[in-house]
């Protein structure tokens, strides 16, 4: 190869490299970019460490199961994840049923707004986001309803987050977000018109506990929306292929241990709630909330490879290889739950505090 071949090779390589690298959008391309990862608010050097400190709760099971652990378990986890979770999906961390016809992003919202209307708020009421993310669903709802939105979220990182898309959405008049532990919130009684939870209180080891937490809150005569994680009645214990995906499923979500459907109503009449309305979303005529899922493999592998890339030049943090791989086989056991049936992300549960 003459000298000019070799030149012209290698720019060719080097700026295919650049162009692979920093421009080669994620499966969402507004807002993060594959360069910008981070470990949320773990600093760079710690974020492997963390990574192996997030696994060592699944060696200690038990400690996941009690109240005290959970909030530095989970906020673990999202320091991990959010990064990633917005450059490959979205500001919504969440399913919904796909809609023959409408995009990823009109389903999710249309899921998202469906809470809110089920809620029956009238502009200027107060209602709360319990485990808030990063605020995709809370803007979502604030625009549709005109209700002031309050957060909540156990991860700072996702504070910083939510604020800043609030303000370029121009929604921070009516979106506030607070970091605390949905176990003990940090609101006065009686205090809002409506609560909703979107794939948030898995997260919480007694269902109970945050249940009378919304409770508590929520004035007399409103209501509570919950898209809850849990088995189906297709879920069986006997068979191994079942508890794989559903212990899977656990442990790539920093779940403390998913509850079966059965227990949500009993739980929630436990607290005293009235319960108005209880339906699997994911139910037939909805389509497969799964198939975006499985759909975008070809673009977890591309994802792969470019987290293993900035990560050997020194750009993403150590351990996001690790972090993302985790996700990568999380994927496969959802996808594994949904096409079996035995798990749905989206069990609603409607509920009404009693009038006083
Ligand atoms: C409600 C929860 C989170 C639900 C989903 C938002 C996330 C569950 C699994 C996540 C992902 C899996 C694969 C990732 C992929 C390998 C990567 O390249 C891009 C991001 C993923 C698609 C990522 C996105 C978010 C999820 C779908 C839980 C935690 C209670
Ligand atoms: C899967 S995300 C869903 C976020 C949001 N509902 C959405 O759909 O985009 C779960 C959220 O619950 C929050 N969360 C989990 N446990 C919590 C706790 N104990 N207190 C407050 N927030 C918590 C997480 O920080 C995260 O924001």
């Amino acid at each position: 190869m003459d000298s000019f071949s070799l030149f012209f090779t290698t720019a060719l390589l080097a700026g295919g490299l650049y162009w692979f690298v920093f421009f080669f959008g994620s499966a969402e391309r507004k807002g993060k970019r594959a360069v910008d990862l981070s470990g949320g608010s773990i600093s760079r050097d710690n974020v492997h460490d963390n990574y192996k400190q997030y696994w060592s709760f699944f060696r200690r099971p038990k400690e996941i199961e009690t109240t005290e652990k959970v909030p530095a378990f989970v906020d673990t986890f999202y320091n991990l994840v959010t990064d990633i979770y917005e450059w490959g999906w979205g500001q919504s961390f969440h399913f919904s049923p796909s809609i023959p016809g409408k995009s990823h992003k009109d389903a999710t919202r249309i899921h998202e707004e469906m809470a809110v209307d089920l809620l029956d708020v009238k502009p200027g009421n107060r209602i709360i986001d319990v485990g808030c993310g990063v605020g995709g669903p809370m803007r979502a709802i604030a625009a549709h309803s005109k209700a002031n939105v309050v957060g909540i979220t156990i991860n700072e990182y996702q504070v910083k987050r939510a604020q800043i898309h609030n303000k370029k959405a121009g929604l921070d008049s009516l979106c506030e977000v607070v970091c605390g532990n949905f176990l003990q919130m940090p609101f006065a009684d009686n205090s809002f018109d409506g609560a909703y939870s979107i794939e948030a209180t898995c997260h919480a080891p007694k269902l109970e506990e945050v249940y009378a937490e919304i409770y508590r809150v929520l004035k007399p005569g409103s209501k509570y929306v919950s898209y809850e994680w849990v088995t189906t009645e297709l879920y069986d214990g006997n068979n191994s292929e079942h508890v794989e995906v559903i212990q899977g499923i656990e442990r790539g979500d920093a779940l403390p241990g998913l509850r079966s459907y059965d227990q949500i109503a009993e739980i929630a009449k436990k607290v005293g709630f009235q319960v108005v309305k209880e339906k699997d979303l994911a139910k037939p005529p909805s389509h497969p909330w799964w198939s975006r899922l499985k759909m975008g493999r070809i673009a977890y592998w591309r994802n792969h490879v470019l987290v293993t890339i900035l990560s050997w030049l020194g750009i993403a943090p150590k351990g996001t290889v690790d972090v993302h791989e985790m996700l990568f086989i999380t994927a496969d056991y959802l996808t594994r739950g949904g096409e079996t049936g035995i798990f749905t992300p989206m069990h609603l549960i409607v509920c009404k505090k009693p009038e006083a």
